[in-house]
């Protein structure tokens, strides 16, 4: 997709990507709203801050990065050794898997990073711990909004909610919720149930999809791996929706349809 003409924007925007629950697919939602942002010619910056899971790393295919964002947190290494180009552009700053390196990094250093960083992007996402321990309200505060991902159910819901109230008390603006993981089965909670509970607009809705972990595995986002897969079209919408543009649908395209029966029948991935 060509770059779109972006509307001016002033300030950099650092949106906390938060969620009460573990694993509602937030490094998910991170890696693929960053480089759908990055493909629109936003610059985009990424940031682990979930320095102990350190899997966005994992989606970009990052996880040897030699210099990470625990070097940097330990007063190691300087930030401009620890960015990485990803797709379209996109910078990631992975963080390290040692347990060394969670040991020696410094949470409250991450306002420095973030202060580096604002000056020359347009976005930093920064992927947030699940909960609220310390490094999460760190993330948060460091931040000048949030976005709250959240899967369609009551639990994750409510830990959500306890999220909201910190981000509340440290200045940090609710700008909405991504419902990750949404089945349109009867027992989950739909769209404006969501919206009445946590008071704050549903911004997208990504369906289950499959190819969002077929995409993992390969180590690529699914907006570069599957463009057109539903799950890529929900985070492509966001990112619109966050630079203020107009999304388009993509036209079906019926060689791609074709090529797919075609290697379905040969029994080609
Ligand atoms: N829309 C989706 N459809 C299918 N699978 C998904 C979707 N979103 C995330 N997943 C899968 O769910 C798993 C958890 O996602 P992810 O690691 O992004 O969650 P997380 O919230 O960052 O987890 P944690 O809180 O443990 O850091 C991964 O295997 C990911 O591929």
């Amino acid at each position: 997709m060509a770059e779109a003409e972006l509307p001016e924007s002033e300030a950099c925007r650092v949106v906390c990507m938060a969620s009460g629950k573990g694993g509602t697919g937030k490094t998910t939602v991170t890696a693929n709203l960053g480089t759908a942002l990055a493909e629109l010619g936003a610059e985009t910056y990424i940031l682990d801050a979930d320095i102990a899971m350190a899997n966005l790393g994992l989606i970009l295919r990052m996880e040897d990065a030699p210099v990470t964002l625990h070097d940097v947190l330990a007063g190691e290494a300087d930030i401009e050794e620890a960015i990485y180009e990803g797709p379209h552009g996109v910078k990631v700053i992975p963080a390290g898997i040692s347990l060394e390196g969670i040991r020696k990094a410094n949470p409250d250093r991450l306002r420095d990073v973030v202060e580096h960083i604002i000056d020359r992007a347009d976005f930093l996402l920064i992927d947030a711990p699940a909960g609220l321990g310390r490094d999460a309200i760190t993330a948060l505060s460091a931040s000048t909004e949030s976005l709250l991902v959240v899967n369609p159910e009551i639990a994750s819901i409510t830990d959500a909610l306890k999220v909201k109230a910190v981000a509340e008390r440290v200045d940090t603006q609710i700008t909405g919720a991504v419902v990750n993981r949404v089945t349109k089965d009867k027992t989950e909670l739909t769209k404006e149930e969501v919206e009445k509970i946590l008071e704050t607009p549903v911004m997208v809705e990504v369906p289950e999809d499959p190819e969002v972990r077929r995409a993992a595995a390969f180590g690529e986002p699914v907006v570069v791996r599957s463009p057109k897969s539903a799950a890529a079209q929900a985070f492509k919408k966001l990112a619109a929706e966050l630079v203020g543009i107009e999304y388009e649908v993509p036209v079906p395209d019926k060689e791609g349809v074709l090529s797919k029966v075609i290697k379905g029948l040969f029994g080609r991935r």
